[in-house]
Formats: structure tokens, sequence, C-alpha cells
């Protein structure tokens, strides 16, 4: 396994962690309890002129909600004066029913509800020195609706300090979404471990500075808790292996490409690029002959492969002899990128997962071959790193997209162990599963990279660590990071509009220069 710190507890592993410190003594309302007080211990170190200052309380009617009633009742005599918003209605949890009862015996604290009493809301919220959002934390979902949304408003323009309780309202905390209408806060204060999304670049904007607050769970409710891994540019450095300056080309690996029908030269072009592009020593693209000679005068520096061709412009099943020859003396494969999927792909495809003991990354169309009966990588010889997106991701693994992307880690984490392979699960934040269950999540890459032909790039770059003798995991984690940390840079200079996925492939060699000087 790769070593990285184990920093942040998905809202899943949380929520079990919570259940542990339970078994083990701390009961939640004990929890709820601690989170008061080392927010408002907090509070107080951040905002010193507290005594003079007026205070509000946004308060969800969840729990998030009731550790701001703990927090207004700790407040109390520290500052001039306390409101509470409930911005959803009264509190709805047993644990904020009780703490509000709390909070509501102390007479100098203000009570207002935002649907009933807005123009009095939005008032204190503009004269307030101090905003804290306790609206909504790891029961987070969709869109902020109702009153939630104006209250939100409001506190982002007002002139105060804002300090989000555990999550800002209105981000996911495992992928670090955002809803429309999102607290954006100055201070974050992390519950007990740090969320996925705290880490995430482009959440930062969101949180501000994040504080990890400790609320008493026993360590070994937060130590059971399998980890996400974050995979953060950092890190790879030490994933980048040094090159042999004695070796010869052989020595860096052979990658064979079966991708593109008639009509998608391109993403067999993107791969073959990026390929070229980490290092590989011989790289070959095989694919339908129009698309090879389509492709031919772009790529100078790979082996091209002419397959024979359907009359519909897809890689006849007659190459299937062929391509095994090739395939059993290069030292990995990406099939996929562009290959289209009819019965001769898939009777290829089938055939060459079915008998190769050459490492391969299958991607997009190459995936689609396998749906029909995906049991086939569990019987495969060689070792597979699949690279679904969600919806080529949910025609192997019986979920629905919404399944999927309400837990990506987990979804990607059980496909993983039960069929024994890579996974590599793209999106935002994309996921890497192994079959021991160990999940990665990425921190690089930006909206700009959800666009056609990034994938190829992707899978390209993946096939080539690989081929170079790179294991499974470290190879995955390299091009996932390596891709994302190229598409935030392209975004830097042409926009996130702007990228292109060829742009990605320009970006490569740079990083890597820099990789190499940072190791
Ligand atoms: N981690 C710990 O050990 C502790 C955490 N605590 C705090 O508790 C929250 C999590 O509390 P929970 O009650 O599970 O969830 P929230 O308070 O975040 O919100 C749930 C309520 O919000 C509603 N909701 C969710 N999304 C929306 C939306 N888009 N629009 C309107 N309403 C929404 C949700 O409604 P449902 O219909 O989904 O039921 C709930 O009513 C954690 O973040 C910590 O702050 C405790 O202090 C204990 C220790
Ligand atoms: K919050």
């Amino acid at each position: 396994m790769i070593n990285l710190q184990a920093k942040a507890l998905t809202i899943a592993q949380m929520k079990e962690a919570e259940a542990r410190s339970n078994e083990l003594g701390v009961s939640y309302a004990q929890l709820m309890e601690n989170a008061g007080s080392a927010c408002t211990a907090k509070i107080k170190e951040l905002f010193p002129k507290l005594s003079t200052s007026s205070v509000v309380i946004l308060c969800g009617k969840g729990n998030n909600g009731g550790d701001g009633l703990v927090i207004a009742r700790k407040l109390e005599n520290s500052a001039a004066d306390i409101t509470c918003i409930f911005c959803c209605g009264e509190p709805g949890t047993e644990l904020s029913q009780k703490v509000y009862q709390q909070a509501a015996a102390i007479s100098s604290i203000q009570f207002l509800d935002a649907k009933k009493e807005p123009m009095l809301c939005h008032f204190c919220l503009n004269q307030a020195d101090l905003i804290i959002d306790c609206i909504f934390g790891t029961g987070f979902h969709g869109e902020v609706q109702g009153s939630a949304q104006p209250m939100i408003g409001t506190a982002n323009k007002a002139d105060a300090v804002r300090i989000a309780v555990d999550i800002p309202s209105g981000m996911n905390g495992d992928d670090g979404s955002c809803s429309i209408s999102v607290f954006r806060a100055d201070h974050t204060l992390a519950l007990g471990a740090l969320k996925p999304a705290h880490l995430l670049e482009d959440t930062q904007s969101v949180c501000g500075k994040i504080h990890t607050l400790d609320i008493g769970m026993p360590s070994e409710a937060l130590e059971d808790s399998s980890s996400v891994k974050l995979l953060k540019w950092e890190n790879l450095p030490a994933l980048l292996p040094k090159r042999d300056p004695n070796a010869n080309k052989g020595d860096f690996g052979k990658l064979l490409i079966l991708a593109g029908r008639s009509g998608m030269g391109g993403a067999a072009m993107m791969a073959t690029l990026s390929a070229l592009r980490c290092g590989c020593g011989l790289t070959t693209l095989a694919a339908a002959s129009s698309v090879i000679n389509a492709c031919f005068p772009h790529l100078m520096e790979a082996v091209t492969l002419s397959l024979a061709e359907t009359k519909d412009g897809a890689v006849s099943s007659e190459s299937l002899t062929l391509l095994s020859e090739h395939l059993s003396s290069s030292t990995a494969a990406v099939i996929g990128c562009g290959l289209g999927h009819d019965e001769h792909t898939e009777k290829l495809v089938r055939s060459l997962v079915k008998e190769t003991q050459t490492p391969l990354v299958i991607d997009a169309d190459g995936i689609n071959c396998l749906a029909g009966d995906i049991n086939i990588v569990q019987t495969a010889k060689a070792p597979i790193i699949l690279t679904p997106h969600p919806k080529e991701f949910s025609r192997i693994c019986g979920k629905s997209v919404a399944e999927i992307e309400a837990d990506r880690e987990q979804a990607a984490s059980q496909f993983a162990q039960q069929y024994s392979v890579h996974l590599v699960l793209k999106g935002h934040a994309t996921v890497i599963a192994l079959p021991d269950g160990t999940v990665y999540q990425n921190t690089t890459g930006n909206a700009g990279m959800a666009k056609g032909g990034s994938g190829d790039v992707l899978a390209g770059m993946i096939g080539s660590f690989l081929a170079q003798g790179i294991a499974s995991e470290k190879a995955a984690c390299l091009a996932v990071c390596l891709h994302g940390a190229c598409g935030d840079r392209c975004a830097q200079r042409l926009s996130e509009y702007g990228i292109l996925a060829r742009d990605l492939i320009q970006e490569i060699p740079l990083l890597l220069r820099e990789l190499e000087q940072n190791r």
C-alpha cells in the first residue's frame, strides 16, 4: 500500500465512529455537548472581541443545528447579544430538541424563525459581528431550499466574520460538491475528524481556514474506521521512479493501445500521445484501418497496427490472432478508448481479456464490451485496471448512477474487492479502489476536465506507467493525480471553459519535470 496519510473520514465512516463512541461509553448527547464546548473555545480564540459583539447562530433542524444551540448556551455572558435563527423550522431530532430546551431557558438568547420573521432575521444578520453556521452538516443533501437560502445569501454579504460548524452549509462533506447557495466561511470547525471535502483544493474558498476539533471520540472509535486516503500533488514525487541512465527503450516497456473505430480517431490519438508523453519505451496504436490512416501523420513516435475493419467502421474480430500476438509481447495494454461496441468488438475484447496475461487498462467501450457478463474480470489471468465513469460503472456494478454517486468510495471499494480489480471511478474527486478495499480519493482536477477526450488521456497515462513496470496501484494513483494537476495548470492559463483534452497532454512533460526536480 502506498504510504499516504489517512486524513479524512467519509460521512458514513463518521457515523460508524459516532456509533462506536457510543458503544465505548461516550454517548451521542455527550458528543454534542463536547462539540459545542470545543467550538465555543475555538470561537473565543478566533474572535477575541466577543464581549462587545453581536453573534447570530444560524440553526438547521438536525444535529448540526443542535451543535449551534449548545454553542449559544455556552457563549452566554461572553457576547453582547446572541440570536439563534431557525432556518428550517424548530429542532427536529431528539438531541437538538433537548439542547433547545436548555438554551431556551436562558433569557438573554433571542430565538427567531426565518420563515415567520424574515425581515428581523435579515436585520440581525446585517448587524452581526460574528455569524455561526449550523444549518447543515453531514446530513446535507441536494440543494439548499426554502428559508435557509435567503439567510445564507444575507450572511454571505454581511460585514461579519463567518464560522461554519463541521461543514459549510450547502456543501457535501464527501465530494465537496456545493449547492448554488452555500455558506462562505472564513473558518470551518471540523468536528472529530476532517471530512474528504475539507481537503479538496476547490473547496478551500468555501471552507476558509479549517480547524479540526477534538470532540472526545475515543481514539479506538476513530482508528477503527477505514479511512479514505487523500492523493495529493505532494505525494507524487515518491511515486515516480528514477530512470536508469544506462537503460534503452526496451527497458521502459511496450504498450499496446487497442482503440478507435471510424469517427473516433481522436480518442485513439489522445490515448497514444498521452502514453508517449508519460515515458513508455515503445507505444503501438492498434486501430481500425481508416483510423490508422487518419492518425498516422500525427503519431510520428508511435508504431501503428492497422486492423481489418467491418463495413460499419469497427475493428473486425478477424484481428484476434494478430492482436493476441502483439499483446503477448507487450508489457501492458489499454483497451477501449473510442473502440465502439458491437458484436465484433465485444467478441474481440472478451477473447483478449480471457486469454492474456499482460496487465490491462480497460476503459470506456472496453468496459461496455464486458458489461454483458463482468464476471470475466474475476477469472482473467492478467491484472486489470478498470477506468469507468459513473454511467459505465453503473453498467457493470448493478447500481444506479444515483446510488453510486451517493457513496462513490463505498461503491468503488466494494466492486474492487468483489472482482479483484483496481477500479478508477472517474468524476469529481476520482476514486481509486484496490482489491484489498483500500480507497484513495484524488484532490487534483477541476470541472474544465469534464469534456470528451479527458478519459482517453488518462487511460493512456495509466497504461504508459503500467507498461514501464510500475505496479497497478502506483500507476493508477500517479496517473490520476498528475492528470488532474495537468487540468489545474491548464485551467489557470486557459480557463475551465477553454481547456481541451489535448492541452492536458502538453502539460504532462512540464509537470513530470517538476516531479523529477522535487524527488
Ligand atoms: N460527528 C459527530 O460525532 C457529531 C456530529 N454532530 C453534528 O451532527 C451533524 C449531523 O447531524 P444530522 O442530524 O445527521 O444532519 P444535519 O444536521 O447536517 O442535517 C440534517 C437535517 O437537514 C435536513 N436537510 C438535509 N439537506 C437538506 C436540504 N437540502 N434542504 C432542506 N433540509 C435538508 C435533513 O432533512 P431530511 O429530509 O434529509 O431528513 C435533516 O432534517 C454533524 O455535521 C455535526 O455537526 C453532533 O454534534 C454529534 C457529534
Ligand atoms: K454547518
